[in-house]
């Protein structure tokens, strides 16, 4: 069991202030936050050893999967998670002090899903304003505080509105109350993450290939697999297996532990029925506060 010393590196979205960094200073306190420009350098720096772990965004409740995330860690990487942390998502709108009075902006920036999950604000009260994808919301909030001669706004949390002197023109500005993102920690060993204040459940997640003949049914298999063992699944979700359209595999959620005798049984009648299986480990969750 690692994870709990102020010695571990963790790679996490950067600059400082992004949502991504709550959620890591949420399980690293007193870790050292190494900040990353992109979500495949945070996975390749702990895949290669130089941190110890990497938090990244996996899932939002309005735009549903990174795939980036999920795509790196099926195709690219053999790595655990070791926790998920859930964190609540407001998104406000931020202007250079300097700007707070105009009432037009040359250009919006900020992350892809932070966009994306302000899209009615945007389109009704910005219509005509151009949206520029940035690396991340904190990225795109410095970048604002740096040029205040230039009307432009960034899209994020308080957070980065105090550590980079903006002033919040417009709050909570995301379009559905209930905006939630799910970021996994991962590392290359496979251990949860045990620290104070964890929920009960243990969860799995699994990635599972289908046998290549294509039979039918298949699916109906899988899930059966799950079903009479009585685990019960908290997600399930394709994404193609990039060998051909119409090919995919399946990212599965159980609320059980992967030692569990009905675990080992579920993983041996999968590779019975012909299914490739990749275990990503079995963790704890951990809520962030608002
Ligand atoms: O850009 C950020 O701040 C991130 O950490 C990525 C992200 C963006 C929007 C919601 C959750 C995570």
């Amino acid at each position: 069991m690692a994870g709990q010393t102020a010695k571990n590196r963790i790679s996490y979205l950067g600059p400082e202030a992004s949502f991504t960094h709550l959620a890591a200073l949420r399980v690293f306190p007193e870790g050292q936050q190494v900040p990353f420009a992109t979500i495949p350098e945070c996975i390749e720096a702990v895949a290669e050893g130089s941190v110890d772990y990497a938090v990244v965004p996996l899932e939002n409740a309005l735009e549903g999967s990174v795939s980036l995330t999920v795509d790196y860690l099926f195709h690219e990487a053999q790595l655990y998670v070791t926790a998920e942390v859930l964190s609540p998502i407001g998104q406000h709108f931020l202007v250079h002090p300097d700007n707070a009075d105009a009432d037009s902006f040359e250009a919006i920036y900020s992350h892809p899903q932070a966009l994306a999950q302000s899209h009615k604000f945007l389109y009704y009260t910005y219509k005509n304003t151009p949206l520029e994808q940035y690396s991340s919301t904190s990225a795109a909030a410095k970048m604002v505080s740096e040029l205040p001669e230039r009307p432009i706004a960034a899209i994020g949390n308080e957070f980065s509105a105090q550590k980079y002197g903006l002033t919040i023109l417009h709050r909570d500005i995301h379009d559905f109350h209930f905006n939630h993102t799910r970021f996994f920690v991962l590392s290359k060993t496979d251990h949860k993450l045990e620290i104070p204040g964890h929920e009960g459940q243990i969860k799995t997640t699994l990635m599972i290939s289908p046998p290549k003949d294509d039979r039918s049914g298949v699916l109906h298999q899988v899930l059966s697999v799950f079903a009479w063992r009585q685990l019960n699944l908290s997600k399930i979700e394709s994404r193609p297996l990039k060998t051909g359209l119409g090919n995919y595999f399946f990212i599965i959620d159980v609320l059980e532990d992967e030692s569990a005798t009905m675990m080992r049984g579920a993983f041996e009648e999968l590779a019975a029925i012909g299914c490739e299986v990749k275990t990503l480990g079995s963790y704890y969750t951990y809520r962030n506060q608002a």
